[in-house]
């Protein structure tokens, strides 16, 4: 009996067991697998075909399936696992202050929207953050840097370089105690603000006079209509929502505690997927400049816990035990 083909999506497997010896068999006998490490798994096709003994056999590496086949493999589930998601749209824009459409016009942000982030920062200085995604923008990075000022585990948040093997290696880090102190900021242009087309740069007033009020609060509301020569919200979610599945959910699967610095409508499209809202309901999900959101994801599902209302809120860290104990040993300075 021969192993079968298959991609298991947890770890990378090694063949053991009667009849294949996993240094020549070219055919190999009815196997069990042991687990290795997780995240990739190996093609056995190859072995079944005899077309190479084990050791020849190329590891097919393959990048573990989505989290869905993680989240119903009894081995890898990770239902014990807690962690926090905090999402937070950037602070106020120079164009949010001019009223003008923005999407993905790279523009800084206003003194005003300096505050927000850092008022944002207070907010959640007490919930654990192991890792940062912020878009390309430079409004969403300046808010996610100044909200982490205020944090009290006063990790630094660095920004990872990897647009080519020169700026992966000039930005290595050799000290692994500096590393365990700082935070990955990776940023992704697939959260940035949805593309605005031929609004980019027009006031929001005068467009409506042009356009009807009902035909710009669809292009800037509904699910599927988009303005001229932009995207759609749907259009937006298909590259955000994408991304969130295939980069963010397994950071918190494996228990990293998550922040999400992005723009009204890429976060609009995000918590749609969260919340399993309809493209109805999506009409009227507002987001503030600033305000953090906070989830708690755990058992494949994501709880939304509002927006912490300040530090001290003793209701935030009531939530779960895991946020009362990480709060309960900064109090301590454990860290
Ligand atoms: O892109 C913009 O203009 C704003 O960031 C969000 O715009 P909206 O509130 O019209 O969606």
């Amino acid at each position: 009996m021969v192993a079968t083909a298959f991609l298991h999506p947890v770890g990378i497997i090694q063949l053991h067991g009667s009849g294949s010896d996993a240094g020549s068999a070219s055919k190999c006998g009815h196997s069990s697998f042991r687990f290795i490490s997780k995240n990739f798994a190996v093609d056995v096709g190859l072995l079944n075909k005899g077309q190479c003994s084990y050791r020849q056999c190329q590891l097919h590496v393959v990048h573990a399936l989505s989290s869905q086949a993680r989240a119903t493999d009894p081995i890898s589930s990770t239902s014990h696992v807690e962690s926090a998601l905090i999402l937070i749209r950037h602070g106020e824009s120079l164009w949010n202050e001019k009223n003008l459409f923005t999407g993905c016009v790279d523009v800084p942000l206003t003194k005003r929207g300096v505050d927000e982030a850092i008022e944002a920062g207070k907010r959640i200085s007490n919930i654990p953050v192991d890792m940062i995604y912020t878009s390309s923008l430079i409004r969403a990075q300046m808010t996610a840097m100044l909200a982490m000022t205020q944090h009290r585990r006063k990790k630094v948040p660095i920004i990872m370089h990897d647009e080519n093997s020169q700026a992966k290696t000039w930005g290595q880090i050799y000290s692994g105690d500096t590393e365990k102190q700082s935070i990955p900021v990776i940023t992704a242009w697939q959260l940035n603000e949805r593309m605005y087309g031929e609004l980019q740069g027009l006031n929001k007033l005068e467009t409506a006079e042009k356009y009807g009020k009902e035909q710009v609060h669809e292009w800037r509301r509904s699910y599927d209509s988009p303005p001229p020569n932009g995207e759609s919200l749907e259009m937006c979610s298909q590259r955000a929502v994408a991304y969130f599945k295939e980069h963010i959910e397994p950071q918190l699967q494996s228990g990293k505690h998550v922040m999400v610095a992005a723009h009204g409508n890429s976060l609009r499209s995000i918590i749609m997927y969260l919340e399993r809202l309809t493209s109805q309901e999506v009409i009227s999900l507002e987001l503030s400049t600033g305000v953090p959101l906070l989830y708690i994801y755990k058992d494949g599902k994501f709880v939304r816990r509002g927006s912490p209302v300040r530090p001290s809120e003793a209701g935030v860290y009531a939530y779960t035990k895991n946020l009362a104990l990480y709060r309960q040993k900064l109090d301590k300075k454990l860290y």
